[in-house]
């Protein structure tokens, strides 16, 4: 199964607030094959959200172009709005009705049967794990419940394609694990194609296959977690030293390492480099023959953080919040 699923040239929206221009996207090429599970990653602001919105009809592109399934999202929206299900962030909607009737309503709105929307729903309430719940008012759900609910509405028409815009925002670590344990068991048992947002760089590295990372409405990397690590940060090895004249002459002796970043402060010196457990030993021996004394070692390996930061010189991490405040004032 390698059909284009979703295709976007030159994808683009402005918006305009006051006189000013906002450009949340600008030129997205994307590429997303059927069945495929995707994220997209980037801090707040960096047009993710607006993405989706454009790929599910709810907004036009300023210019380019988006194609879901082989439809156009302008000319062919109510094809593109049946592949689809879109489950926007936290709806936070307190309603008297039971969950497994809210279920059946939103079938019977995408013109199900009652009777298949009740077969969909049973067998949704049991893949997510609702049944204990879905017979009680979805106002008295928890958050992580409640989001379960979100995700089987979305899925409830058996949609070839679903977009999940930040899905565990708002949860706590033990309901997004739990979260994303069914997304992946929904996607090996259905083949649904999954496009999901986060700013969650763990989220990201776990659930997708790709991960494309966005920042400022463009794409700047898109390749499997490993491959973005291996190419774009690489592990880093830190040693320290007993004064700051070893680290010194440390850090000339490692420069002369292929394809290695060093860098040296006080007592310690820094080196980014791909394969780092395997080049340790050979460090170590060598600044043992050169007459350095290592005091201690560490290696950890990158991040997706790491990899936004290499490309953009900022941390995703501080980005979250800056980058968003920033753009609101704009
Ligand atoms: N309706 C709108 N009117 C004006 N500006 C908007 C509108 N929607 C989004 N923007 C702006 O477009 C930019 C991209 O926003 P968008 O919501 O797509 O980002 P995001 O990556 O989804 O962020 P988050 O992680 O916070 O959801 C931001 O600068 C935002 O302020």
């Amino acid at each position: 199964m390698n059909d284009t699923m979703i295709q976007t040239t030159g994808l683009t929206r402005h918006f305009t607030v006051k006189k000013d221009v906002v450009e949340a996207v600008r030129g997205l090429d994307l590429h997303v094959a059927e069945g495929e599970l995707v994220a997209l990653l980037g801090p707040n602001g960096a047009g993710k959200s607006t993405t989706l919105r454009m790929l599910t009809t709810l907004i036009p592109p300023t210019s380019g172009t988006a194609t879901v399934a082989g439809y156009d999202v302008v000319a062919r929206q109510r094809e593109v709005r049946r592949v689809i299900g879109y489950i926007g962030q936290g709806n936070g909607a307190a309603h008297a009705q039971r969950g497994r009737d809210e279920l059946v309503s939103q079938g019977r709105a995408y013109g199900m049967s009652t009777r298949d929307a009740k077969a969909r729903a049973d067998e949704l309430v049991a893949s997510l794990d609702l049944a204990a719940v879905a017979d009680r008012p979805v106002s008295s759900l928890s958050g992580g419940q409640k989001r379960r609910l979100d995700i089987a509405m979305g899925l409830i028409h058996a949609p070839r394609l679903l977009f999940l815009d930040e899905p565990s925002t708002g949860l706590d670590p033990q309901n997004r694990a739990n979260l994303q344990e069914h997304i992946l068991k929904l996607r090996a048992e259905h083949g649904t194609t999954i496009v999901l947002t986060t700013h969650y760089l763990d989220e990201a590295d776990a659930m997708a296959e790709r991960v494309i990372v966005v920042d400022h409405g463009t794409v700047i990397a898109d390749d499997t977690p490993a491959r973005l690590k291996a190419d774009h940060a690489g592990d880093l090895i830190t040693l320290g030293f007993g004064s700051g004249g070893d680290a010194g002459r440390a850090a000339a002796r490692l420069s002369s390492l292929s394809d290695a970043t060093v860098s040296s402060g006080g007592a310690t010196v820094e080196v980014r480099v791909a394969g780092g457990p395997r080049l340790v030993p050979g460090i170590l021996r060598d600044l043992d023959a050169a007459g350095i004394a290592v005091e201690s070692t560490a290696v950890n390996r990158p991040t997706l953080d790491d990899v936004f930061l290499n490309l953009t010189g900022r941390s995703l991490r501080e980005g979250v919040v800056t980058t968003s405040t920033e753009e609101v004032a704009a």
